[in-house]
């Protein structure tokens, strides 16, 4: 059995809870929206056509704001033919994934969904075949009071308050050569800037992301951040990030040390925006907006984009393991770890596509495995997140070389600490030590299984879920033990509450 010892300090503080890190990500894309969240013949839909079962586990898992409506989608969409009376609603192409899109689900309907779900709205513009007037037209109609021919319109269709929408991406992927109307770092960056300051011209508060790169393996990656915020620094609020982590090549240790990538994309972006804010002398911090993130076999991606013309196909609707799980335990780890500077992040995508709730027209929705290491972290991170130090065995992988077995991060809300951790050995059981028992434990999980490849299915949908995890204390000191390839909490002092 191997040993490790996790310490932190309850006054050494890397910055707060952000509920805005539990986001995720509805775009239109494959089932996500149609036959996803929306899907008016099932047995749980709503007067409105939303599936219940859907927004009842959005709920359960957590989620404070989504990303919507692309993607890839966005570059090509105008957000006026989602608007107005259904019947009378274009249908179109979608380049980006080959789709027919019928626009019956727009903003006013996304909103109400959301408004259901309990979930901000993120909204991105089109900066792919649109521009500045564009994203404008989109802010006056969902922000604008009432009054003018846009606002005016949305209160005709039903929605007489404005959404009031505070946080705006601007455009999606532009460094990617997939992407529509795939622009250089200087083009997008003018572009980036100049719809920035025409959206703080009409409402000075809106918080505004530009694209960073839709990976850190991007050939012009560190060169875009850098030219783009060049261009926009005072303009906006955040650069976005975007990861995606499968198996390459066999190699699953690497796999599950995904969160040493994530870690280090951080770093490099953070250090990338505090160079040019020192180069343009300016005292403003950009933020993190990691709001595409996940493990995606992104293998079938090409695949997708070159199937017959359909709606809603069945697109990329991965299914997850309990490895997987334990990585998206261990990337939210990361984005906690990062709470001085991810601003944002959203799990993409919410349903069906790579996503942590699946459904089927004739079944309730289920949870895959992915979905309890984000429940988890999202009830029972709460306050701040302490600097956290892990003394234990380390193992060598290909892409990272040597990385610790045992990662963690501790959060900590007036007298309750709460430690999230992984075991990402494959082979060994790792016993974890740390301090703060004299708190008493409240409660404790674990996921993990004897077989890391269980998944959960529409038949059998509770085969991977979290169970409790077996805690020695011993005066001060707590102990637990890891299976290999597991994701855990310990949740000590602070009140009983929410599910045992
Ligand atoms: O690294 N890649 O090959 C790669 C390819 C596509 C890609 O697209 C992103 O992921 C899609 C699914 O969430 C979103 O619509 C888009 O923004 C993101 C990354």
């Amino acid at each position: 059995m191997l040993r490790a010892v996790v310490s932190f300090r309850t006054d050494d503080v890397v910055g707060p809870v952000r509920r805005r890190l539990f986001g995720s990500f509805v775009e239109h894309l494959g089932r996500c929206v149609y036959g996803g969240i929306h899907e008016p013949g099932h047995p749980s839909a709503d007067e409105e056509g939303f599936r219940r079962d859907v927004l009842a586990l959005t709920r359960e898992m957590g989620v404070s704001v989504v990303r919507y409506p692309g993607g890839n989608f966005v570059s090509g969409y105008r957000w006026e033919d989602g608007v107005g009376p259904r019947g009378q609603r274009p249908v179109r192409r979608d380049l980006a994934w080959r789709s027919i899109e019928s626009n019956e689900v727009g903003l006013d309907e996304f909103v109400r969904w959301a408004r259901k779900a309990e979930v901000e709205v993120m909204y991105a513009v089109n900066l792919g075949t649109r521009g500045v007037a564009e994203a404008l037209d989109v802010h006056e109609y969902a922000n604008h009071g009432s009054g003018t021919t846009l606002s005016d319109l949305r209160v005709a269709n039903g929605s007489a308050e404005p959404h009031g929408i505070s946080l705006w991406c601007l455009g999606n992927e532009m460094d990617g050569p997939w992407q529509l109307g795939h622009k250089t770092a200087e083009e997008y960056g003018r572009l980036a800037a100049e719809t920035a300051r025409a959206l703080r011209q009409a409402e000075p508060g809106v918080e505004l992301v530009a694209c960073g790169s839709s990976s850190s393996a991007m050939p012009t990656f560190g060169e875009w951040e850098r030219v783009v915020l060049e261009a926009a620094y005072e303009e906006v609020d955040h650069i976005s990030c975007h990861a995606y982590y499968e198996v390459l090549d066999g190699d699953v240790d690497s796999f599950l040390a995904s969160a040493e990538d994530m870690d280090r994309f951080i770093g490099s972006v953070a250090a990338t925006a505090d160079a040019v804010g020192a180069k343009v002398k300016s005292p403003k911090r950009i933020g993190i907006s990691f709001d595409e993130w996940n493990v995606w076999s992104i293998k079938d991606f090409e695949a997708s984009r070159t199937s017959e013309w359909r709606s809603a196909p069945k697109l990329i609707e991965d299914t997850y393991d309990v490895a997987d799980a334990v990585v998206v335990g261990n990337l939210l780890i990361s984005l906690l770890r990062h709470a001085d500077r991810v601003a944002v992040a959203c799990q993409a995508q919410l349903v069906n596509v790579i996503a942590p709730i699946r459904c089927e027209p004739d079944s309730a929705a289920w949870r895959q495995t992915t979905f309890h290491p984000f429940a988890l972290t999202s009830r029972l991170a709460r306050g701040e997140v302490l600097r956290t130090v892990v003394d234990g065995p380390t193992q060598d992988t290909g892409r990272f070389g040597e990385v610790p077995v045992v990662d963690a991060v501790v959060t900590r809300e007036g007298e309750e600490v709460v430690v999230f951790l992984v075991n990402r050995h494959r082979h060994e059981s790792v016993e974890v030590g740390f301090e703060g028992g004299e708190r008493g434990v409240v409660e404790a999980w674990v996921l993990g299984d004897e077989d890391s490849g269980a998944i959960n299915t529409a038949l059998q949908p509770e085969r991977v879920k979290p169970r409790g995890l077996g805690v020695e204390r011993d005066g001060t000191a707590v102990r637990v033990v890891l299976p290999p390839v597991s994701w855990g909490v310990v949740r000590m002092g602070g009140d009983v509450r929410g599910e045992m």
